[in-house]
């Protein structure tokens, strides 16, 4: 079977995009995992399946596991959609697992999105009770839902080498469903650098969501400004934190490759 994808980038954050109608009667889960392969498949972070009507961003790691929500990924679904000609307004609604996102698509080609309010059930979280400014393995952690679980740590720098302290801490038995980890070093009031390990795929160049959650403990814990530059190994984002705590994320979105990949 011959599969047509796109891939594309946020911010260094890589995606495979394949429509829906494109893979219908595949298991997507194993779908991922196969073509997220960085070696025997197209290689990527993660695995968008694109669904048209109603627009739905349908999300799966690298690993196959289902997510909720990616920050870089719904730019990228969206740059996409606008290039395929699925949508042709420049304000758009995407569904996700986390709830329908409004995008968008500004005159620089970049995208906002609002990614609605953090969210602090503990049931949402999959921990038993809340975790903030918790001490676990040394660091002081944040947990939050920012259309996914996510902590936040603060540390001197954030570009250090994350992946055995981000495993351990997304592996931990405190979170029954694993959690995302963005390691935040404050450089001043109005920028912040963050590298996060994300379950389901190891340590990432870039997470919108965990960009999102580290900045809005910036700023609710530190004392940061409600709108931030966030730093990362290969781009930056735009934060703002309105009055009523929703989160207004912007940044780019690029398109790398357009093909065929060949499932057997
Ligand atoms: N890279 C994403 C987040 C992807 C999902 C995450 N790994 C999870 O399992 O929750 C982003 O940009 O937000």
């Amino acid at each position: 079977m011959k599969i047509p994808f796109s891939k594309y980038h946020g911010c260094g954050n890589d995606f495979v995009l394949v429509r829906e109608a494109d893979v219908i009667g595949a298991d997507a889960s194993a779908l991922a995992v196969a073509m997220c392969d960085r070696h025997c498949g197209v290689g990527a972070d993660g695995l968008i399946v694109v669904r048209t009507d109603p627009l739905e961003m349908i999300y799966y790691n690298q690993d196959g596991s289902r997510a909720p929500m990616c920050g870089n990924g719904i730019r990228c679904f969206s740059l996409f959609c606008k290039d395929d000609g699925i949508v042709e307004t420049d304000r758009f609604d995407v569904v996700t697992l986390a709830g329908t996102k409004t995008v968008d698509a500004l005159p620089n080609g970049r995208f906002r999105v609002d990614m609605q309010k953090p969210q602090f059930e503990i049931a949402l979280c999959g921990i038993e009770a809340p975790i903030w400014d918790v001490e676990v393995l040394g660091l002081r952690l944040y947990t939050l839902f920012m259309s996914t679980i996510h902590t936040v740590v603060f540390v001197e720098d954030a570009f250090m080498d994350i992946e055995s302290i981000g495993r351990a801490l997304c592996e931990h038995p405190l979170f029954h469903a694993q959690t995302n980890v963005n390691f935040v070093q404050i450089v001043d009031d109005k920028t912040i650098k963050v590298q996060t390990y994300e379950r389901g795929c190891g340590v990432t160049l870039a997470c919108g969501t965990g960009v999102c959650a580290s900045a809005y403990v910036a700023h609710r814990e530190k004392g940061c400004a409600p709108s931030l530059h966030v730093l990362m190994k290969k781009g930056a984002l735009d934060i703002q934190i309105l009055a009523d705590d929703t989160i207004v994320m912007q940044g780019p979105a690029k398109k790398i490759a357009k093909g065929e990949y060949y499932d057997d």
